[in-house]
């Protein structure tokens, strides 16, 4: 990927992108990062050798592709900042601010800009992130695929083309990661009880997590036949499915993902309504 990105913004979510762009051979000098806080910066040059800047202005200025990755809230400030720059220069732009509409975004910075919003997750540090991608009217094909590269640099891409889909996306890919560190927060808890050292206990929930994915991405059945496959009849795993199936566990995570998605069009309009 011969471009040169900027990734305004060096926390969780871009350090997760760096990692995972650099792992797949994108050059750190290729890339730089900004931050108010220079002892951030020194420690995100220091692990991953890119180049890191205080000044987002300057940062932008030679980029071709500018990642937008500050928490929402203060977006629009950093829209403002990046103006005049963006307008001269017209790079690329990927949001990945949930709950922040590409219109408004667009807007924030004058207008006119080839603008792809993105919903990534943080796995994409070890390469097996999810993404959701949205391009505004503005993105150009070459632009579409330049984003889909570089997000595939750090895992699976997918295009939705109504924008309010991004929601949805945020529910089961977004926010995701966090609902099997639940799962593996808990199990462990409950092995602790069973009797197994904690060590143990979460060595063998991750690598179970980690079994699971892997046997449900490379298998031919889907979840519920593969789920029926470890169900011997009359035995173990069917009493812990039924557990769970009379807890209404399914109705719990549908919530959950509701309540999700409902929040990143709350924050939509909050930030709207403030802006
Ligand atoms: N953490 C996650 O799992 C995901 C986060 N996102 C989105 O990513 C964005 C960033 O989230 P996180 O990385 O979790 O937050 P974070 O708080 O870890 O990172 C925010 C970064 O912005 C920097 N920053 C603050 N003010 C700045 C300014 N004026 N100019 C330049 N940089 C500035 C901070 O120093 C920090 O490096 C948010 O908009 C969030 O909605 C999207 C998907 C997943
Ligand atoms: O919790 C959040 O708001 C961000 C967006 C998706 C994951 N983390």
């Amino acid at each position: 990927m011969a471009s040169r990105i900027t990734f305004i913004g060096a926390g969780n979510m871009a350090s997760a992108i760096i990692g995972g762009l650099i792992d797949s051979g994108v050059a750190p000098t290729d890339i730089t990062a900004t931050a108010p806080n220079a002892s951030e910066l020194d420690a995100i040059k220091e692990r991953l050798g890119i180049n890191t800047q205080a000044d987002n202005v300057a940062a932008v200025g030679e980029a071709d592709v500018v990642v937008l990755a500050v928490k929402p809230q203060i977006m629009r400030a950093v829209c403002e900042e990046l103006k005049p720059s963006i307008h001269e220069t017209r790079p690329l732009v990927i949001s990945i601010a949930a709950g922040l509409d590409a219109a408004t975004i667009d807007q924030w910075l004058g207008g006119g800009n080839a603008l792809v919003r993105c919903m990534p997750n943080t796995p994409s540090l070890v390469g097996i992130g999810a993404s959701g991608l949205y391009a505004n009217a503005a993105v150009s094909e070459e632009q579409r695929a330049l984003s889909t590269q570089l997000m595939e640099a750090v895992g699976i891409v997918e295009w939705v083309e109504n924008e309010a889909l991004l929601e949805a996306v945020t529910a089961v890919s977004g926010s995701a990661p966090a609902y099997f560190f639940l799962m593996f927060e808990a199990m462990e808890e409950a092995a602790v009880k069973l009797g197994l050292p904690a060590e143990t206990a979460r060595r063998l929930a991750i690598q179970t997590g980690l079994g699971a994915s892997a046997m449900a991405q490379r298998s031919d059945h889907d979840p519920a036949t593969l789920k029926q496959n470890v169900m011997s009849p009359g035995g173990t795993t069917e009493r812990a499915i039924a557990h769970m199936e009379e807890a209404q566990m399914r109705t719990i995570i549908a919530d959950a993902m509701q309540a999700c998605a409902d929040r990143a069009a709350e924050m939509a309009k909050e930030l709207a309504k403030k802006n």
